[in-house]
C-alpha cells in the first residue's frame, strides 16, 4: 500500500488545512440534497471542518502502523508471559455508510524475543482504525501487523464494537455489540493458551 504524504499541503494562517474547493463543493451538494441550505451562516464554515475532520478519521492512510512496532525492548527480551492491552477505546468509520465504528479492542501477544512499548500496540490500533473498515478486517490487520513486525508465539485481538450504521439508521438497534476475533501462533493452536488469554481479556 502506497501511503499518502499530506505534508506539503497548504494551511491558513492557523495552521489549519486548507480544504480543496472540489472537496468543499462536495460537502455543500450533500447539504443541500440533505435538505438544507449551504449557504445559511451556520452551514458556512461546515464543508472545511467536515473536509478536516474527515482528513482526521481517516489519518491512518498517512502511515503504516508497523511502524510504532520497530522499537522493540532487548532488557526485557526473556520475558515470555502474556502481555495484554485490555479494552482500548477507538473509533472507526464503516465503509458502507461512513457511519462511526466506536468500540474496545484487546489485544495481546505472547513474546519470543521483541517486546514493545505497550501503547505501541494502540497506536497499532488506531493506525488501522483510523480507515475505513469493515470490522473483521480491522482486527485481522491489527493482529496480522503485531505478526508480522514482532514474531512473537502469538497474537490475540478481540474487538467489540457498536457501529452507528446499526443505531441510528437502518435496522436501528441500539446496543448491539460486534464482537470479533483473530488468534494466531499459540493462541490459533493451543487450546489452553486460547483459554488462558480470552480469561485475562476478562472473556470466556
Ligand atoms: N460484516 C460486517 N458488516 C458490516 C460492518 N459494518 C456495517 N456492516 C453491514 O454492512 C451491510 C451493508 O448492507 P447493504 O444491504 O448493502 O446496505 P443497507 O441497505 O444500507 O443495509 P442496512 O444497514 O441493513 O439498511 C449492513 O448489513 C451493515 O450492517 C462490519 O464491520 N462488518
Ligand atoms: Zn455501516
Amino acid at each position: 500500500m502506497n501511503y499518502v504524504n499530506h505534508e506539503f499541503e497548504a494551511r491558513d494562517e492557523d495552521g489549519k488545512l486548507i480544504v480543496p474547493e472540489p472537496v468543499q463543493e462536495a460537502i455543500r451538494t450533500l447539504l443541500r440534497w440533505a435538505g438544507d441550505d449551504p449557504e445559511r451562516e451556520g452551514l458556512a464554515d461546515t464543508p472545511a471542518r467536515v473536509g478536516r475532520a474527515w482528513r482526521e478519521y481517516c489519518a491512518g492512510y498517512e502511515e503504516d502502523p508497523g511502524i510504532h512496532l520497530r522499537r522493540t525492548f532487548s532488557e526485557v527480551a526473556g520475558y515470555d508471559e502474556v502481555v495484554l492491552l485490555r479494552d482500548i477505546p477507538f473509533q472507526s468509520h464503516c465503509e458502507h455508510h461512513l457511519a462511526p465504528i466506536t468500540g474496545t479492542a484487546s489485544i495481546a501477544y505472547l513474546p519470543k524475543n521483541r517486546v514493545v512499548g505497550i501503547s505501541k500496540l494502540a497506536r497499532v490500533l488506531h493506525g488501522f482504525a483510523r480507515r475505513l473498515q469493515i470490522q473483521e478486517r480491522l482486527t485481522s490487520e491489527v493482529a496480522n501487523c503485531i505478526w508480522d513486525n514482532l514474531q512473537p508465539h502469538g497474537v490475540a485481538v478481540v474487538i467489540d464494537a457498536q457501529h452507528g450504521c446499526m443505531t441510528g439508521r437502518g435496522v436501528r438497534t441500539p446496543g448491539v455489540g460486534m464482537v470479533t476475533s483473530r488468534m494466531l501462533g499459540c493462541f490459533l493452536e493451543d487450546d489452553s493458551s486460547r483459554k488462558e488469554v480470552l480469561s485475562l481479556m476478562g472473556r470466556k
